[in-house]
């Protein structure tokens, strides 16, 4: 659980049934002001779930969800300061793309006009054009400038990319990120592309079948492991000694992502005569969520390094 004072929102032991199945059991963790939050898990893992209770769109079934400090359901103070950007979003029928963002600009009281138009500019959308005739990537366009014009302080984009093509996620990506080092903000975003916005991620929050994975800074996850390759004989000596998340070899080559206690950890790969790559975030946390205790047995904190009899090979 993040440790910071005065969190933007804190979940406390928060359980979401629906009728005899558990979205979310018995979650605690919190969201860190004015920091980049990445929300990950695999199809099902309860995210959708967990940003509708932040964003007062649905009351948990036991537990306590508070945004700035009070429950965000039927909360209008609270709910004004709250933007929810979820994937195929709908608009009346009749909305052109210009009447959407004018009725964002109504509900959003730090609604910024000429960011929007920047961002109508960057994104090439036709403002006249009515919403439903927009093609699926346009119409994830219209949600994401809104979400950014709208400098809410709790951000939430739950996979904002439908249809969205690599150069318009990326032009995403750098405006989030240059909006945010001017107006930082809370912002919470939940996605399968884990690799393409771990740069931009401060925090990760990693939920599988319903319980919290990992809740930790993105930098001390990637800390927490290391990669590396060398032949085969080598990286096998080196994973060994370690806890292995994942492995892959071709031909007499192999590379290893092992979890590691420190810089000692690091100089003997060194010493072993392996090369040291940089740790890939996705491939992290797919093997986490691969080894989770709903998979593979019983619970252990994930950044607790195991016994060597652990060793097993996660493909
Ligand atoms: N209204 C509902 N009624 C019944 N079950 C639901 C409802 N909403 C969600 N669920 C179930 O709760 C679980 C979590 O769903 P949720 O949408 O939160 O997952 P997710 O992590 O967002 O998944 P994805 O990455 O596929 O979007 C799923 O098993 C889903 O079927």
């Amino acid at each position: 659980m993040t440790t910071g004072t005065n969190p933007t929102a804190t979940v406390r032991d928060v359980t979401m049934r629906f009728r005899e199945h558990t979205a979310l059991d018995s979650v605690t963790t919190s969201f860190e002001k004015d920091a980049i939050t990445g929300l990950l898990g695999r199809n099902g893992a309860g995210k959708t779930t967990l940003m509708q209770l932040l964003t007062g769109h649905r009351v948990p079934s036991a537990g306590r969800v508070e945004v700035f400090g009070a429950s965000p359901y039927e909360n209008d103070r609270i709910l004004r300061d709250i933007c929810f950007v979820k994937e195929g979003q709908r608009y009346p029928e009749q909305f052109r793309v210009q009447d959407a963002l004018a009725a964002a600009a109504m509900v959003f009281p730090h609604w910024d006009d000429d960011l929007a138009a920047d961002l109508l500019t960057d994104f090439d959308l036709p403002a006249k054009r009515p919403v439903r005739k927009l093609s699926r990537g346009m119409n994830s366009m219209v949600g994401i400038i809104i979400g950014l014009a709208s400098r809410a302080p709790l951000t939430l984009f739950d996979e904002p990319y439908l249809g969205l093509d690599a150069v318009a996620r990326q032009q995403f990506y750098d405006r989030l990120l240059a909006d945010y080092a001017e107006h930082p903000r809370t912002i919470v975003l939940s996605t399968h592309l884990i690799e393409e916005i771990a740069s931009l991620l401060e925090r990760v929050l990693l939920i599988d079948r319903g319980r919290v994975l990992l809740d930790t800074d993105a930098e001390s996850l990637r800390d927490s492991a290391l990669t590396v390759s060398g032949p085969v004989d080598k990286v096998q000596a080196f994973a060994r000694q370690h806890e292995l998340l994942h492995t892959e070899s071709l031909g007499g080559h192999s590379r290893a992502v092992v979890r590691v206690g420190g810089a000692a950890d690091r100089r003997a790969a060194a010493t072993h005569g392996l090369t040291v790559e940089p740790t890939n975030l996705q491939q992290l946390v797919v093997a986490m969520s691969l080894q989770s205790p709903a998979t593979r047995g019983p619970v252990r904190s994930p950044l607790r390094a195991a016994p060597s009899e652990d060793l097993e090979e996660v493909s």
